[in-house]
């Protein structure tokens, strides 16, 4: 038998990489007769450019930006295609894990970074761009990318916007006539990790902000700083920010970037299991096993394990779902992508000890499957 273990990250605990390689070892200490190929995954947030850089053996250029606060963060991006393709992730220069929890400032945290690295890829000579946005610590709309690439947020007086986001209901026009003019010639591709729109309840700053330090009124402030960005945007460009699916990715950002560079949004665990030729290793398993810290009806709204097992049940194949945390009932819509649904604790514990014992708890899950097919 050959089994194909492709996970997501365990959030907070293990990166794709690691936990692919922990069920691998699992299965290997088993009494099961089988290979194994490790194709860990990623759907638009943290990891994914790393994964697309690595798998197609791309070149890294590390480069200096600076933090959603401003500091400087030593990072880096890739290039593939011979160097005519650049791949950025967002959360790189402006990700909520470069923030300490005391540190976070959703009114003022600015994706300012990401526009430096877009800078620096145009600099390579690079004529695509594709760019993973998730794992943000920003609601700017892409402001601050558009700032770092010459755009202007100016107010009702003609004067450039200070404090972004927070200042942009003061927001009456854009000033584009700076913007780097060698993005008129690159094609800008968004990885979105969610498919939430930009405004309202569900929107990001209603969804995701809360996870970036806002509280309820920092919500409004932000949502409605951002309902200003995108009518401001329409009487620009005539591009509805606010109507684009994706558009709630990465605070806002996916739709600014989407209306102000011409970037293309799409789902971001799609199109990392096209580019890294998924489907071709899905071709010689006969068993599917993926994971990610949690596992529930959110998952079939296009997370990782989701886009996978959609995939293995395209071709008719088993699928066994891994997770911290999986639903207490059988779940029929849940069943339809993965035949088991595995949780990996070992016992009642606090989220510190889960988190701590996950590579633990994923080798000895991924031994228990293998002893399980055996049987
Ligand atoms: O960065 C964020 O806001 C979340 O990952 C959703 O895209």
């Amino acid at each position: 038998m050959h089994i194909l273990i492709a996970p997501n990250a365990f959030k907070n605990s293990l990166s794709a990489q690691v936990a692919a390689a922990a069920l691998a070892k699992g299965v290997s200490q088993s009494s099961l007769n089988c290979t194994t190929e490790c194709f860990p995954i990623a759907d638009g947030g943290d990891g994914t450019a790393q994964l697309i850089i690595q798998k197609l053996k791309g070149e890294v250029i590390p480069v200096t930006v600076t933090d959603p606060l401003g500091r400087p963060v030593k990072t880096s991006f890739g290039l593939i295609d011979g160097g005519q393709t650049a791949v950025i992730e967002m959360a790189d220069a402006s990700g909520l894990r470069l923030l300490k929890t005391d540190e976070l400032n959703p009114l003022r945290a600015s994706s300012y970074g990401t526009g430096e690295m877009i800078k620096a890829a145009l600099d390579t000579g690079a004529r695509k761009i594709i760019i993973a946005m998730g794992g943000s610590a920003t609601v700017d709309g892409a402001t601050g990318i558009l700032s770092a690439l010459g755009a202007r947020f100016l107010d009702a007086t003609g004067n450039p916007l200070i404090h972004l986001p927070e200042s942009l209901s003061q927001l009456e026009s854009i000033d584009l006539s700076g913007l780097d003019n060698r993005l008129a010639g690159c094609e800008v591709v968004v990885l979105c990790d969610v498919d939430n729109q930009l405004l309202g309840d569900n929107g990001a700053a209603a969804v995701f902000g809360p996870q970036k330090g806002a509280d309820a009124a920092a919500v409004k402030l932000l949502d409605a700083g951002l309902a200003k960005l995108s009518e401001v945007v329409m009487k620009t460009t005539g591009k509805n920010m606010a109507a684009i699916k994706y558009g709630g990715a990465a605070g806002g950002a996916s739709a600014g970037v989407y209306a102000l560079l011409n970037a293309k949004l799409v789902n971001g665990i799609n199109y990392l299991l096209d580019i890294t030729g998924f489907d071709d290793a899905l071709q010689k398993a006969q068993l599917v096993i993926t994971g990610e810290g949690s596992i529930d009806e959110q998952t079939l709204q296009g997370k990782g394990p989701f886009g996978v097992a959609s995939r293995a049940k395209a071709k008719g194949l088993p699928v066994i779902g891994v997770a911290g945390k999986i639903p207490l009932e059988s779940n029929e819509r849940l069943s339809q992508y993965f035949d088991v649904l595995l949780a990996i604790g070992h016992g009642p514990a606090d989220i510190a000890t889960a988190l701590a014992d996950t590579e633990k708890n994923l080798i000895r899950t991924g031994q228990s499957i293998g002893n399980m097919l055996k049987m």
